[in-house]
């Protein structure tokens, strides 16, 4: 059961019919009447203890009674109140129903309380006996109990409440600072300096113990203690909370424990549970411990006019930590140790960079982890994007709980900004995460992916289908194909690797000169002719758009080590490469040649060609290369008339040139016969599998693909290598 007042809340006309109190109490006292009566109750329970427990009782009743006068400065501020007795009784035609009736807070003996409660549970929680026996001594200990009654009744969701705690912080903090330097409350200045509101953040929650798993009253004890009284008096409370733990209903709510406790300790807490169920039922059945609904409805006597004002009030608690994924920071683990589990929901890019780490953290803990990793990118932060989050989270069942749900963003970590650039450490990043090769799919969940195979386009469209158990494992095994054949393909040399992660830093670059007009149009055109991107990399670029040049582009390593072994089987020495790019391809030719070969390669961007010249400088192969700078046609022209020819020629520029540089290399004998021709991206994105009309792109693929099979004198093949390989061998 929820508490009545957020779930009628939420479901609407319910909340609007007359409510007749169960049990009703005399308007004018109706709080007071309650905290006399658990003043006596607690005062039994006084009796019955030792006494030192007896002022710690003493010190909670007073703070009740003076909560009751906190309670009326309250009250002054609403309406005035006449509480429901019945139909019969109603005082008048309008009714008021007024949600509200707290216990206050005066916070110096709610904290006597509290320190009092945690000097009597210490040598509990050290005792030789088990977790559980001694989990449930201490919740039968009066002061425990005395001060888990008390808080409860605090009306958490106030600004009075935190002013209350942070008055009562300070005026401790003040006399404090005259007490002698090696006095016990010395201690409390540094508590009050440093994490005072670490204190108010476990009452806030303590509010809710009848309610709360079992290991995070342990936490919380742990926490108060440590507030309070310093590091050496939260220590017993730290090793039974390890133990705890370590049981296996340490998870199940306080209040599963009532029938194992003693009759009077049980008695007391079914007392209290009562009282809140009128006074404060959110306190007893919460929805969520924080947020509190509230209501405020008047009513003609027939019902025919209801007016309301109804409010939801949040609590949130905001921390600023570094080294949060430590094993030894505890500061998730409090919060996701007693749930059991915790549902994140993550940014791709803090996911590449952190990802491990965090499913260390909590599989080193045993905390079952959920990440629901999703697009960090401005140009994704929509309302599907929403949808796509909303959906992840019903599907990890996040309506258990109180809200076992961790975000965590880009934005606040500044190591991002760097990633793709001039920072530091973006080596270390790159291998780490997988992005040592662009096309890695570790870079993004499958439906965020930038489409470059036929494959991506498949994961794209089964991922943007509503079913997505049923298509789930064949995303996951198509998924699979390209990491599979880099998997078993031969490694790529040192040299090639380094091309790979120099290429992968190089969008930020592309982006610049696109800015400035410099790159290419065409070679990455979308179907409308406009450049798109859905992947991080446009993630820093204030106007969204791509860069036309991507590091998506370049072959690695599947392909490359098809080429090598083309060299290699086909001792070839003379190479042509169309496209130089970063310069991997040719590297990789390069490498597979004789001493004697030969690598002529073009490439129309300068600054593209002057990179790859730098990845090159280190290679014992560079000088095998000849680069040249260009539009491709012009340059094959100069070279035809230079009278050259090549044994293997690679085609892997803009594709809707594709077919007038294929003319020209048969026309011009550059590619001679005998002579193997490989192009990349035949198949094109896959566009011609979906029936669609072509991008321009898709067209300059298709018009070369129909271009070799209308032409006798090659033999050809298409690969579905990544995006589709053609190997085209001369034959006359
Ligand atoms: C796909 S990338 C080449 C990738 C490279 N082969 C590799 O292995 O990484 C295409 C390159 O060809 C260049 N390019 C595109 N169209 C061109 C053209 N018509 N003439 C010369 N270069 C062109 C682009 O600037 C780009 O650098």
């Amino acid at each position: 059961m929820a508490c009545t007042k957020c779930a009628s809340l939420v479901s609407g006309p319910a909340f609007m019919q007359p409510v007749q109190s169960t049990r009703p109490r005399p308007a004018s006292s109706l709080g007071q009447s309650h905290v006399q009566g658990d003043e006596s109750s607690v005062a039994a329970a006084a009796a019955a203890s030792a006494s030192a427990t007896a002022s710690a009782v003493l010190a909670v009743a007073g703070a009740v009674s003076l909560g009751a006068a906190s309670g009326r400065r309250r009250a002054a501020k609403l309406p005035k109140v006449v509480r429901l007795q019945g139909a019969q009784t109603m005082p008048s035609p309008t009714l008021e129903i007024n949600y509200y009736d707290l216990d206050a807070v005066e916070a110096p003996r709610i904290l006597s309380a509290v320190r009092l409660a945690i000097k009597m549970a210490s040598p509990i929680v050290q005792e030789s006996t088990s977790p559980e026996e001694r989990l449930r001594k201490l919740l039968s200990e009066p002061s425990v109990q005395s001060m888990l009654t008390t808080v409860s009744r605090l009306p958490v969701f106030s600004k009075e409440m935190a002013l209350a705690f942070k008055e009562s912080f300070f005026s401790i903090c003040f006399m404090i600072t005259l007490v002698p330097q090696h006095s016990q409350k010395f201690r409390l200045v540094e508590a009050c300096d440093k994490d005072d509101l670490d204190l108010l953040l476990a009452l806030k929650q303590l509010k809710y113990f009848w309610n709360l798993p079992q290991s995070q009253l342990a936490i919380l004890l742990e926490v108060m203690a440590r507030q309070l009284e310093g590091p050496s008096q939260a220590a017993p409370f730290q090793e039974f909370l390890r133990v705890l733990t370590q049981t296996p209903n340490h998870g199940k709510n306080i209040k599963h424990l009532r029938d194992e406790l003693s009759a009077e300790a049980k008695a007391e807490y079914l007392r209290n549970a009562e009282y809140l169920e009128t006074a404060d039922a959110h306190a007893v059945y919460p929805t969520s411990i924080y947020r509190q609904c509230d209501g405020f409805t008047l009513a003609t006597k027939d019902a025919s006019t209801i007016e309301a004002v109804m409010s939801t009030t949040l609590t949130t608690t905001i921390k600023i930590a570094r080294k949060v994924l430590e094993p030894s920071n505890h500061l998730l683990y409090n919060i996701y140790k007693p749930l059991g589990r915790c549902v994140a929901v993550v940014d791709d890019k803090v996911d590449a960079i952190y990802g491990k780490e965090l499913d260390a953290y909590f599989a080193g803990h045993g905390i079952e982890f959920k990440k629901i990793v999703s697009s960090g990118n401005e140009a994704d932060k929509d309302i599907r994007d929403v949808e796509r989050i909303l959906v992840s989270l019903k599907k990890a069942g996040t309506c258990m709980g109180f809200g076992a749900y961790l975000a965590m963003k880009s934005d606040f970590i500044p190591e991002i900004e760097c990633h793709w650039g001039q920072g530091r450490g973006v080596e270390e990043h790159c291998t780490e995460v997988g992005l040592a090769d662009p096309q890695s799919k570790k870079m993004a969940p499958p439906d965020d992916r930038f489409v470059v195979t036929p494959t991506d386009l498949m994961i794209s469209t089964l991922t943007k289908s509503q079913n997505m158990a049923a298509v789930g494992e064949v995303v996951r095994m198509l998924d699979g194909v390209d990491g599979m054949v880099v998997k078993y393909s031969t490694q790529p040399s040192e040299a090639l690797r380094n091309v790979s992660v120099q290429t992968a830093k190089t969008n930020p670059n592309w982006a610049e000169m696109e800015k400035k007009g410099a790159t290419s149009k065409l070679l990455e055109a979308g179907r409308d002719g406009e450049s798109f991107c859905n992947l991080g990399f446009c993630f820093h670029f204030p106007d969204y758009s791509c860069p036309l040049l991507i590091a998506e582009m370049i072959s690695g390593q599947a392909e490359g080590q098809l080429l090598q072994l083309l060299v290699k089987f086909g001792r070839v020495k003379k190479v042509l490469d169309i496209g130089t790019f970063t310069g991997y391809s040719s590297l990789a030719m390069a490498e597979a040649l004789p001493e004697d070969g030969r690598v002529v390669t073009l490439e129309r961007q300068e600054e593209a060609a002057k990179m790859a010249a730098e990845n090159w400088a280190s290679s014992p192969h560079v000088g095998k290369i000849e680069s040249r700078v260009g539009e491709a046609q012009a340059l094959l022209q100069a070279l035809a008339s230079q009278g050259e020819s090549f044994d293997l020629v690679f085609l892997d520029v803009d594709k809707p040139g594709y077919f007038a540089l294929y003319q020209t290399l048969m026309e011009t004998g550059l590619l001679r016969v005998g002579g193997l021709l490989a192009v990349d991206n035949t198949m094109y994105k896959g566009e011609e599998l979906t029936g669609e009309q072509l991008s321009v792109n898709g067209e300059g693929a298709r018009a070369l693909n129909a271009g070799l099979l209308a032409d006798d004198r090659v033999l050809q093949v298409m690969l579905p290598l990544r995006d589709g390989l053609t190997l085209a061998f001369r034959q006359n």
